[in-house]
């Protein structure tokens, strides 16, 4: 079906390949990439951004010997299906299926296993190292985007090895894009850079380069200083940044050419140190819609070819708390919204439309958004940090050092709460609950459905100090049940009573409890469905009334059990000496895999029915 792409098993196959082939090859790649994705969903954009970066990669060097890291791991789809893996991808994301990220259990050409960004030039970094100190060979590759590239870590890891001076390749594949616009001062350098020396005027200086290399010539060290200085000519004079880091800068290369790639690449791997080359790629090339709007081919869910990805984002939770987000920013002028790099994903773009001043996209920048907002509220404002849970996680230190010992008024919008569906393990908002549990002084809330999320925004515009709202990734939903309106801090609510035993839920998981209590009714047992609204501070009035009226009450969360929602009541109980059967369902502590919601809620036991089979199975025991 694919004349190229159909030869196409292992690295091996793509060196065999004759140079004039590779055209073919790369858009069998785009087609196929396209085909499938179309059916499974997936990162679309970025994978046919590095279609010819790829199949370079791969000629060029030998993996797994020579050891190719990807940044985030969302555009390594094509060095799957070149290592191997083509078969696999109708089940791309699925649960069982392959992954959307490089996994290290996949294949030992997945170097180690991501998902979120900046971290390949560490990593790779320490990989150098270690073969140093092993006495090994091989080439040490980071491939990192020019959104990646901006994120902290990124950073320390250049002050690192430019100190260091491993030989290693950093590839800076710059599309000008991070899911949206990519933002800030190195984005503009880069910019800068791209436009100071249109690759094309290049090209010559590259065919010199070729014509070395082509000859067979062992490059002496001699050549190497003659091909370092056609190279470092291509290099523009502001181009001082990653030089003056000790880190040498090569570029810009056309990203869309194999020949010059594969030329440039080489190069590189024949010199001694660090070595940065400046990849011109596109996001979303040869599939038209997509490079017209690479936003919108970023991440997809199944799409028609022929009609293309719609934008469909305003019925979302995230949309929801945008809205909610400028409506109160209109009463309230201290309001300031923060994104580090997804401001459609958190709706956060709807509030930069209406307040520019007031909105910051830091790009991908978690820990100095936390310490951003730490000098907003300091000097008056009130702002609103809106970050998915698992990106969250990097800026632990920040939020308890510089947000909540100094007591400051931020508020914490946490998106992707619980477990997020086909990103798998890097990306399910599985923790939050326990990392803010153990914090002094910060509230925590977690809305059972949307217009209680409304209420909880409400309500944190009130509190003077740090909060947090956690809330799911989907569309937005409303259960119309028990009470909206006015929150008081740390009260929780009744919304079903019963006789036999009581479930106390927080967030999403109220929807799940009251199903399972419907299920268990069938059984003839009458369950009181409990809302708690607050992790912290507890409703105590309403624990005690619960462990007086029952024997045995169940904690239902969508995070992990160990530290979380259930773990405090449980403190709580045995601090007040109640001895009563407390059960905790939550997210076991495991690594969750990809998969649906729906499924990966049953895996993890916290849809009704399996909340509803472990009650029963709980009060079996009692008959
Ligand atoms: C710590 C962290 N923050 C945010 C994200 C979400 N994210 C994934 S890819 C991406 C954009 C990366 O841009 P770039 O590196 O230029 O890659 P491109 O998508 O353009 O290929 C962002 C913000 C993440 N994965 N990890
Ligand atoms: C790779 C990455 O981190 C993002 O692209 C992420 O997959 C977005 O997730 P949502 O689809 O939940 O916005
Ligand atoms: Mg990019």
């Amino acid at each position: 079906m694919y004349r190229y792409l159909d030869r196409i098993n292992s690295p091996e196959d793509i060196k065999s390949m004759k140079p004039e082939e590779l055209d073919g090859l790369a858009k069998d790649i785009r087609k196929f990439l396209v085909k499938s994705v179309s059916k499974t969903g997936g990162h679309l954009a970025s994978n046919l951004g590095v279609v010819e970066l790829t199949i370079a990669l791969h000629r060029v060097f030998d993996s797994p010997k020579d050891k190719i890291v990807w940044d985030v791991g969302h555009q390594a789809y094509v060095h799957k299906i070149i290592t191997g893996r083509k078969e696999k991808f109708d089940t791309l994301r699925q649960y069982n299926g392959l992954s959307g990220f490089p996994k290290e259990k996949e294949s030992v050409h997945d170097i180690i296993d991501t998902g979120h960004s900046s971290t390949s030039i560490s990593t790779a970094l320490g990989l150098a190292c270690a073969r140093d100190i092993k006495g090994e060979d091989g080439a040490v590759i980071a491939v990192i985007g020019d959104g990646s590239i901006t994120g902290g870590m990124a950073m320390e890891a250049l002050n690192h090895l430019g100190y260091i001076k491993k030989d290693m390749i950093v590839i800076l594949n710059d599309n000008e894009m991070s899911i949206d616009k990519n933002v800030g001062g190195m984005s503009t350098y880069m910019s800068g850079l791209i436009r100071d020396s249109r690759v094309h005027k290049v090209k010559g200086e590259v065919d010199k380069f070729l014509n070395i290399t082509n000859a067979g010539n062992m490059i002496s060290k001699t050549a190497s200083k003659i091909t370092d200085s056609i190279m470092y000519s291509f290099v523009p004079q502001e181009c001082a940044f990653f030089d003056s880091l000790g880190v040498k800068y090569y570029g810009p290369i056309d990203g869309h050419n194999i020949a010059d790639l594969e030329a440039c690449l080489k190069n590189a791997s024949k010199r001694k140190g660090p070595t940065l080359l400046h990849v011109i790629t596109k996001k979303g090339k040869g599939y038209r819609d997509a490079e017209a709007h690479p936003d919108l081919y970023h991440g997809v869910s199944s799409f028609d070819i022929r009609d293309g990805v719609k934008k469909t984002s305003s019925d979302t939770i995230s949309a929801a708390v945008g809205r909610k987000l400028t409506e109160m920013a209109d009463k309230d002028k201290r309001i300031t919204a923060i994104t580090a790099a997804m401001p459609s994903g958190t709706g956060m773009n709807i509030f930069g439309e209406k307040y520019p001043e007031r909105y910051f996209d830091v790009g991908i920048a978690e820990q100095h958004a936390v310490s951003f907002a730490t000098g907003l509220a300091k000097n008056g404002m009130k702002p609103y940090f809106a970050v998915y849970s698992s990106f969250l996680q990097r800026a632990y230190d920040q939020i308890v050092h510089d947000v909540c010992i100094t007591g400051k008024n931020v508020t914490f919008l946490i998106d992707r709460a619980g477990l997020v569906g086909n990103d798998g393990e890097t990306h399910h908002g599985a923790f939050d609950l326990s990392y803010l549990n153990m914090i002094p002084g910060i509230t925590v809330m977690a809305p059972k459905d949307t217009e209680e999320l409304m209420n909880m925004m409400e309500l944190s515009s009130e509190i003077d100090g740090p909060s947090a709202i956690r809330y799911p990734r989907g569309n937005a939903y409303y259960l119309k049940t028990g009470e909206y309106g006015k929150l008081e801090i740390g009260k929780s609510e009744i919304i079903k009573k019963g006789k036999d035993m009581a479930i106390i839920a927080i967030g999403d998981m109220v929807g799940n409890s009251i199903e399972a209590a419907e299920i268990l009714s069938e059984d003839s047992i009458d369950v009181e469905v409990i809302n708690a609204r607050f992790l912290k501070p507890l409703d105590e009035k309403m624990i005690d009334y619960v462990f007086e009226k029952f024997d045995t009450v169940v904690t239902v969360e969508n995070n992990i059990v160990s530290g979380g929602f259930g773990n405090r009541i449980l403190q709580y109980a045995s601090e007040k000496g109640i001895q009563k059967r407390i059960v905790n369902i939550g997210l076991p502590e495991v690594f969750i895999h990809q998969g649906s919601c729906d499924i990966l809620q049953k895996v993890a036991g916290i849809s009704s029915d399996k909340i509803a089979e472990k009650i029963l199975s709980i009060l079996k025991k009692d008959r």
